[in-house]
């Protein structure tokens, strides 16, 4: 009998470990584990399982057709696997490679060591573009492309009976000691073919030109995340119906939201390849020479005052408010909070990417922590983007739809003191019903003045560690750049990450 172990990939359709269990006919088992250390961890949250347990649900449905039903169970994954060694006859195991946190990286090494000392091989499969192990980036582009258009696996038409299921739902919620409220208004699995329909064929055409806007970009972004985070959809999959579309577009809008969108699934698998390759970038400054820069200066005062949406900053603060309600937000509100908290309020990123992590439904690890060292800086290959939240309030909420919605206390006052609330007089903001201090923060920190603090503390540090700055660049370009040429053949080498702006 072979166990099939599920992870982050919560579907049957183009499921590689489902395919090669199955294929012989051999009878097989899935099992999902529930890991109580997991739900401990920091990076870890109630939202995250609010969804995984509805995917569980739908899952269900899903194998009592093909007549298996899934088992779930509770507790250390090496225990009840010890324990259905007892129970059943397993030679084999089948699962997905996961890159997920250095927590989920351990417990597959003692996992591994489980299985080789009981002479049962543990066959994992690939279910993204991200190749373990990789020698460096020199031909990742030509081998995701092989990947991603590489035929789905078929799913069986059935599986043989061996068990009942012994679950039912709903499943009770793991233990966690410390965390956020619940989210009110959080995407539900059940909503996949849905949001995956109403994308390709209506939304997309406001993709383009809408994801930066904080208003529009809930609707105009796929918001396909969280079904691509537990592996509801593969991306294989996506992809490949994408082009489809893209080939059938005739409209010029589609064609364009189609466009950006295929190349936006493209930086999926490029960034969790970073953390394939170097997993310590969890905890640690992926180019080294920042290590020592703002570990020293945390302010809980600041830190505080961010993560509850109450800097003062109204972009700012309704882009967090909206993500503590909804668990989601677009990736330039992403970007703008990290950098926000890393420039302005000189935060260390590991207590921000901790707090973001929990806060997104769609954590995934592989995307995160590289994207938060990108937005704060670290890595030594890509610019320090220190956005001017007035600018990007004026630039990316015009009219203040998103923040009147987010920050209602500020609903009442006009459009064109909205983004600087500050520069109100006493009077005018009685007029207008908040008082600075009383119902919405004044601004905890001049915006300016942090921003030239900052760039003086970089500079310094700069001066200061130049000695070993190249060869680590040179280390980290090799190792996790994007490109579509070797090194060697390129005349300058800068990241394509860049493109990710142009909108
Ligand atoms: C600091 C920070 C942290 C992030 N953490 C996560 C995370 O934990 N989980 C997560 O799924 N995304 C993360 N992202 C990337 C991005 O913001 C989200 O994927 C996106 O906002 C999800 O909404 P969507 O599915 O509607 O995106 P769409 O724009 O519709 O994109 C479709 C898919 O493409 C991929 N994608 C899009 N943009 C990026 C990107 N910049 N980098 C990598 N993949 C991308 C995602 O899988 C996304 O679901 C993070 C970005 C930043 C700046």
């Amino acid at each position: 009998m072979h166990l099939l172990w599920l992870k982050r990939d919560l579907r049957i359709k183009d499921h590689a470990a489902l395919y090669h269990a199955a294929k012989q006919g051999e009878p097989v088992l899935p099992v999902y584990i529930v890991e109580p250390d997991y739900w401990q961890q920091p990076d870890t949250s109630l939202r995250h399982w609010a969804f995984i347990s509805d995917a569980l649900t739908e899952l269900q449905h899903e194998f009592q057709k093909l007549g298996q039903p899934l088992l779930v169970f509770y507790g250390a994954a090496s225990r009840v696997f010890r324990d259905l060694l007892q129970q059943f006859p397993i030679s084999a195991v089948y699962s997905h490679e996961e890159t997920g946190n250095l927590w989920s990286y351990q417990r597959d090494l003692a996992v591994a060591k489980f299985w080789q000392e009981r002479a049962i091989p543990w066959h994992q499969y690939q279910q993204f573009a991200v190749f373990r192990p990789l020698a460096n980036r020199d031909h990742w582009f030509k081998q995701a492309d092989a990947w991603l258009t590489a035929p789905l696996y078929p799913t069986p038409v059935s599986l043989p009976f061996i068990c009942h299921t012994n679950w039912q739902a709903p499943l009770p919620w793991p233990e966690r000691k410390i965390d956020l409220v619940p989210c009110s208004q959080a995407q539900r699995a059940t909503a996949l073919s849905s949001t995956l329909n109403t994308f390709l064929q209506d939304r997309v055409l406001g993709y383009r030109g809408g994801i930066s806007y904080a208003a529009k970009a809930p609707h105009s972004c796929s918001r396909l995340s969280p079904y691509l985070s537990y592996g509801m959809l593969s991306m294989r999959a996506l992809q490949q119906e994408s082009w489809q579309h893209r080939k059938a577009a005739t409209n010029t809008k589609q064609q364009l939201g189609l466009d950006a969108f295929y190349s936006r699934l493209r930086w999926h698998c490029h960034f969790i390849q970073k953390l394939e390759d170097e997993p310590e970038i969890e905890a640690r400054n992926m180019h080294r020479g920042f290590d020592g820069l703002r570990e020293n200066d945390f302010s809980a005062e600041f830190f505080s005052a961010w993560a509850k949406g109450e800097t003062g900053y109204p972009l700012i603060d309704a882009a967090m408010r909206a993500l503590r309600t909804t668990g989601w937000l677009h990736f330039r509100g992403r970007a703008m909070l990290v950098a926000f908290a890393s420039y302005h309020l000189w935060l260390h990123w590991r207590p921000v990417a901790l707090h973001l992590a929990q806060c997104f439904v769609d954590y995934e690890p592989g995307i995160h922590y590289p994207q938060i060292q990108m937005q704060a800086g670290t890595t030594g290959i890509n610019p320090n983007r220190m956005y001017n939240p007035v600018k990007q309030s004026l630039l990316k909420d015009p009219d203040g739809r998103f923040i009147r919605h987010w920050l209602p206390e500020l609903q009442h006052i006009p459009t064109s003191w909205l983004h600087q609330p500050w520069l109100l007089t006493k009077s005018q903001q009685q007029q207008y019903g908040c008082l600075l201090g009383v119902d919405y923060p004044a601004p905890i920190i001049t915006a300016e003045r942090a921003i030239k603090l900052a760039r003086e503390r970089l500079k310094l540090w700069l001066a200061a560690n130049r000695a070993c700055w190249t060869e680590q660049k040179k280390r980290i370009v090799k190792r996790h750049a994007s490109r579509s040429r070797p090194i060697e053949q390129r005349k300058r080498v800068s990241e394509r990450q860049l493109t990710l702006f142009n909108d």
